[in-house]
C-alpha cells in the first residue's frame, strides 16, 4: 500500500525526499528490487551500465530475499556493485559486508564476482580509502562519482554509511572515501562514503523496517533534527525513505486518496 506522507523540501538542497510506507519487512525487501530494476531498466538503456552503492547490515537480507521472492528474472550483467562503507576485516571475516554478499547473495543471483568492486582491507583504513577512492574515479569519469542508486541503512543513532553523530568526517567535504577508526558500531576501522560523494547521487534509497528504526524516523522526518541519515539529500536526485509500517508508526503519515 503506497501511503504518500508529506513530502518535505531537504532543508539547504533543492531536492525532494520522498518517503514510502509499505506494510512490512518483506514488502519492502520486495518494493527496493522494483524500484532498483526499474531504475536499471531506464539507466542502462541509456548508458549501458548501472552503478549500486552498497549498505552492510540488515540491507543484505533485504537484497537477498527482494530477489528470491521475485518471480521475473533481472538481467544484472551490466549493474555494477561498490560498498558504501566496510569494515576493514579479512573478507573471510563475518563482519565483512563484501565477505556477507559474496555468501549471500553471490551463491543464488547470477553476478559475476566481477561485478563487485570491493574495498581493499588488507590495507590501513587510511590507505584502504584513498585506494578505493582511486578505483571509483577509475569506474566513473566524474570528478565527485555519481552513482545511480546507493542503497542505505540506518542505525538507531541515527547513523548512515559510518558517518556517525558527532564525528568530525560529517564535515568533510574533500575527501569522497574517507577511513574511521573509532566506529561506535563494532568493528572500529572501516572506510566510509562522505556527504560530498553520497549527496551526489541521483538516487539515495533507505530501507528500514522495524521498531527499532520507528523513534530515529520520526526524529529526522518529523522533527527535522540533524541527524547524519537526515543530511543526506542529493543535490540533483531523490532520498526515498523506503518504511514498513513499523518503522514509520510515529510519523503522521497522511493517505493519498
Ligand atoms: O556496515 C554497516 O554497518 C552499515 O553500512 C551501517 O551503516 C548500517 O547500514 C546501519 O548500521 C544499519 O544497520 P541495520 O540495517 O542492520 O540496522
Amino acid at each position: 500500500m503506497f501511503l504518500s506522507a508529506c513530502v518535505k523540501m531537504c532543508e539547504n538542497f533543492q531536492d525532494v525526499r520522498k518517503i514510502e510506507v509499505v506494510k512490512d519487512s518483506q514488502r519492502v525487501s520486495e518494493r527496493l528490487i522494483e524500484i532498483l530494476v526499474s531504475a536499471a531498466e531506464s539507466v542502462i538503456a541509456e548508458k549501458n551500465a548501472f552503478t549500486v552503492g552498497l549498505s552492510g547490515g540488515s540491507m543484505v537480507d533485504f537484497l537477498c530475499s527482494g530477489f528470491l521472492r521475485r518471480e521475473a528474472k533481472v538481467d544484472l550483467t551490466k549493474w555494477k556493485f561498490f560498498f558504501c562503507d566496510e569494515r576493514i576485516v579479512p573478507v573471510h571475516h563475518s563482519e565483512s559486508t563484501f565477505g556477507t554478499y559474496k555468501r549471500k547473495l553471490l551463491t543464488f543471483l547470477p553476478i559475476d564476482e566481477k561485478q563487485f568492486i570491493p574495498v581493499d582491507t588488507s590495507m590501513t583504513p587510511s590507505n584502504a580509502a584513498i585506494d578505493y577512492e582511486e578505483k571509483l574515479r577509475k569506474n566513473f569519469n566524474d570528478r565527485i562519482p555519481v552513482f545511480d542508486v546507493l542503497l542505505l541503512g540506518m542505525g538507531p543513532d541515527g547513523h548512515t554509511c559510518s558517518l556517525f553523530p558527532g564525528h568530525p568526517l560529517l564535515e568533510e567535504r574533500e575527501r569522497i572515501v574517507a577511513p574511521i577508526e573509532d566506529s561506535p558500531k563494532e568493528p572500529p576501522r572501516r572506510v566510509t562514503f562522505t556527504f560530498p560523494l553520497l549527496n551526489a547521487a541521483k538516487l539515495c534509497v533507505f530501507a528500514l523496517a522495524g521498531d527499532s528504526k520507528s523513534d530515529m524516523v520520526a526524529r529526522i522526518l518529523q522533527n527535522q533534527e540533524d541527524f547524519p541519515a537526515g543530511r543526506v539529500c542529493p543535490l540533483n536526485g531523490t532520498v526515498l525513505w523506503l518504511l514498513d509500517q513499523r518503522a514509520a508508526s510515529q510519523l503522521e503519515v497522511t493517505l493519498e486518496t
